[in-house]
């Protein structure tokens, strides 16, 4: 139920007296953003020479294994209890049959248990998707142009599988296949992985901010055509909710709309429909977007905590952010 507020007649009531100094606006503040309300993104490179800086996304690096080790003690230091590993792979081992998706020592593997050497107690999140193993770039197998629903939900659950064996804690399926949250849950219970959570990719956008990304893991290039045909178009909010609405009913424990800021309409309306934990990722393109401006003199760094604050207030408990290391800084 919301409530009615009662507000007095001016100038009995003067809204501005609550803003007049730092600790009035303090005692009322509405929404909190504090360490934990992250996630963060890294990307890991297999690639002799592949580590430093992606153009599109000044300030984030693709990291050497040493390097995501270094990054989980820092998310450790800085209270960011989450760090989802995506992987910049070789392109001389990328396939039609997506093979190196399930390899225990695929570059995603070797990361997960690298972070977990040295910081067992945060939570490793993974990405469940063909792409970055995949010689067209697609998230699914693909035969004569078309994408493979159900062989490729067979694929990712070899590849949630030897997730969860090298010590995932958080599976995240960001490839929109139908079927594949509920076979997921099902090999899990199987396989003695009861405990392992999944955060379903459950309403993902074809959008076109996610370009930076696909430089980030070099799958730019190689996409032939578009991910329209199993993400969701981004004039649909009724289609968004049915597929939260689906991969909770097959097991999800958690989900996540993305991209984050051009939606958070729907972050809201998933909040309200199901009171689920609820998730936004601020996308490689937003991003760029605000770095860029901000690199540029154009807007003023504080638009960054501003933007993450945006999903607190629609609902989400949580933002994936390439700014979590930056802004947990901050807030510190
Ligand atoms: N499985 C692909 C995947 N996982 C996360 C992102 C995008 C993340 C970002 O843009 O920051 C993508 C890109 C895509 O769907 O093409």
């Amino acid at each position: 139920m919301s409530p009615t507020p009662i507000t007095a007649p001016f100038p009995a009531s003067r809204l501005r007296r609550l803003r007049r100094t730092p600790a009035l606006r303090a005692m009322v503040t509405e929404t909190t953003l504090t360490p934990a309300n992250l996630i963060w993104p890294i990307f890991v490179t297999e690639i002799a020479g592949g580590e430093g800086e992606i153009p599109s996304m000044p300030g984030v690096e693709r990291l050497t294994l040493d390097g995501a080790k270094r990054a989980a003690e820092t998310a450790m230091r800085l209270g960011i209890p989450a760090i989802c590993i995506f992987p910049h792979s070789d392109p001389e081992l990328k396939t039609e049959s997506c093979e190196r998706a399930w390899d225990p020592d695929n570059i995603g593997n070797r990361a997960i248990r690298a972070i977990k050497e040295v910081a067992p107690e945060l939570a490793v999140m993974t990405d469940i998707a063909l792409d970055p193993y995949n010689a067209n770039g697609h998230d699914g197998l693909v035969r004569d142009g078309v994408i493979l629903n159900d062989e490729t939900v067979e694929a990712l659950g070899r590849m949630a599988l030897v997730q969860a064996e090298a010590g995932a804690d958080i599976l995240g399926p960001s490839d929109m296949m139908d079927g594949r949250i509920g076979a997921l849950r099902g090999l899990l219970e199987q396989n003695g992985h009861k405990d392992v959570a999944i955060l379903s990719y459950a309403a993902k956008f074809a959008s076109g901010f996610y370009g930076p990304f696909r430089d980030a893991v070099g799958a730019s290039g190689r996409l032939v055509g578009d991910k329209k045909t199993y993400q969701v178009n981004p004039a649909n909010r009724e289609e968004a909710m049915r597929c939260v609405a689906r991969d909770l009913a097959e097991g999800a424990d958690m989900v996540m709309v993305k991209p984050g800021m051009p939606y958070l309409d729907i972050c809201r309306m998933v909040r309200d429909q199901f009171a689920a934990p609820t998730f936004a990722y601020q996308v490689s393109g937003e991003y760029a977007m605000i770095e860029g401006a901000i690199r540029n003199g154009w807007l003023s760094r504080e638009v960054v905590v501003e933007s993450l604050l945006a999903f607190r207030r629609a609902g989400c408990d949580g933002i994936l952010t390439y700014y979590a290391p930056q802004v947990a800084e901050r807030l510190a």
